[in-house]
């Protein structure tokens, strides 16, 4: 049964608080698809507590060790697949897409409802035409996916659109070194999301695997993968939730042990954002910690958030909440996310006075009309990230309720823990 939380914030309103962050889902889900594909050469430290994390765990270690010949399984059969339910784990539903065609065996990939509306045509195309067995089970393009491994490697370069979803070509690049003739992908149109293919490069290249980037062409070539302990960040898209707290709080000093300034995820560009809305972050011996500065607030402008979509409710929000009528780009993947994350954003934002309207792709946010309610409601249309965006507000507003309070643990399962922590109430409504 879905609960909804309460959150309200009494007294002064100074945040003083040491947060403890879990590890990156993104790099954890990269880490357990390298470990699986080296057949466990390589190791994971630091796993992450999120739930889409844990469910592509529990999902590689039921499937057993990597194989391309044997094709054992001890997982629930359909007919003669394998079923295997990522439930709402967009990276483990691309991941495993590619993952499980080199594998030996017959799958049956699913997941929510929603993920059965979360595009993957452009994948299931380009692993089909290196030779990957695959049918769409329901909807051509989208999942589930029937896949009958191992794939047959018929071609090393596939062509692949670069502006719907980088999960795509991260899913590729992993399995890359494991096809016999490896593989070079021709990226088309505008790479978006860009980060988190750097980010499965790097990966990979410390665990001993070598790849080219000459313009818009990415090579691996047939390798194998050095034994090696890929060691997870914490995770900086929970960390923007932090600097919410810190941009909305009269003042605010939080310290994010273990975070790196310089760090794989590309959304710990935060740092450098934050700076218009006030807040200036050290690095200190430990990991970070960010303070709210006196200093005036930097002017709107229009803000690019291609290379960190994630980031994109927690800003916008914030934007609202202090009244700046900025302008946001690239944010044309938010439509594929969880939900439909703009359409939700104009839904909830309306409900502090705030519009957020598009006109060829640029989104401006008008908050002539802001205002606090004594009490909102902010529906979460299961995704966590509105959860997380929306809770900050409690430092303006007497009380805000969050619908299905659960949607965190996507991501960040401690989080309504750390409110708490930080000198928040969060009282579970059923
Ligand atoms: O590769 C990854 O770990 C991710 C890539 C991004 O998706 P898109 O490439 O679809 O924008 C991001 O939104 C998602 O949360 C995680
Ligand atoms: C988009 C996200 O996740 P995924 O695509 O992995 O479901 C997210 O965590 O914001």
């Amino acid at each position: 049964m879905s609960k909804n939380a309460l959150v309200s914030f009494k007294g002064n309103k100074n945040i003083n608080t040491e947060i403890q962050l879990t590890g990156s889902k993104s790099e954890c889900n990269r880490a357990l698809i390298i470990s699986a594909l080296s057949k466990n050469l390589v190791k994971v430290e630091n796993l992450s507590n999120a739930a889409d994390t844990v469910t592509l765990n529990g999902i590689l270690n039921k499937l057993g060790v990597w194989s391309d010949e044997s094709g054992e399984s001890s997982e629930p059969q359909t007919q003669d697949s394998t079923l295997v339910d990522v439930g709402p784990a967009g990276t483990a539903m691309r991941f495993l897409s590619a993952y499980l065609s080199a594998k030996n065996g017959n799958f049956l990939l699913t997941g929510t409802e929603r993920m059965k509306q979360r595009p993957i045509g452009i994948l299931a195309e380009a692993l089909k035409t290196i030779g990957a067995d695959i049918t769409y089970a329901e909807n051509e393009g989208f999942p589930p996916l029937t896949i009958n491994g191992p794939l047959n490697q018929k071609t090393s370069l596939v062509k692949i659109k670069g502006d719907v979803s980088s999960q795509y070509i991260s899913a590729l690049l992993m399995i890359a070194p494991t096809l016999p003739q490896g593989l070079t992908l021709e990226i088309e149109g505008e790479l978006t999301s860009k980060p988190y293919v750097d980010m499965t490069l790097e990966m990979l290249t410390e665990v001993g695997i070598q790849h080219s980037w000459n313009g818009n062409l990415i090579s691996i070539a047939p390798q194998s993968f050095q034994s090696g302990t890929l060691v997870v960040e914490p995770d900086w898209s929970a960390a923007s939730y932090w600097y919410s707290i810190a941009a909305l709080a009269e003042e605010a000093e939080i310290s994010l042990p273990a975070l790196k300034d310089k760090s794989l995820q590309g959304d710990s560009q935060i740092q450098k954002i934050m700076k218009i809305f006030g807040i200036a972050t050290s690095k200190t011996e430990t990991g970070i910690s960010l303070e709210k500065s006196k200093a005036p607030l930097g002017a709107g402008g229009v803000l690019d958030l291609k290379t960190c979509p994630d980031l994109a409710q927690t800003i916008i929000v914030i934007a609202a909440a202090l009244g700046k009528n900025m302008a946001f780009t690239g944010l044309e993947t938010l439509k594929i996310k969880e939900t439909d994350r703009i359409a939700a954003l104009q839904n909830e934002l309306a409900k502090i006075g705030v519009t957020l309207t598009e006109d060829d792709l640029v989104y401006t946010l008008n908050t002539d009309e802001l205002h606090f309610p004594d009490k909102i409601t902010i529906a979460t249309y299961e995704d966590h990230r509105m959860a997380m965006a929306f809770a900050p507000l409690a430092l303006l507003i007497n009380e805000v309720e969050i619908e299905e309070m659960q949607v965190v643990e996507k991501s960040y399962p401690y989080f309504w823990e750390d409110l708490k922590k930080a000198g928040f109430s969060v009282e579970e409504q059923r």
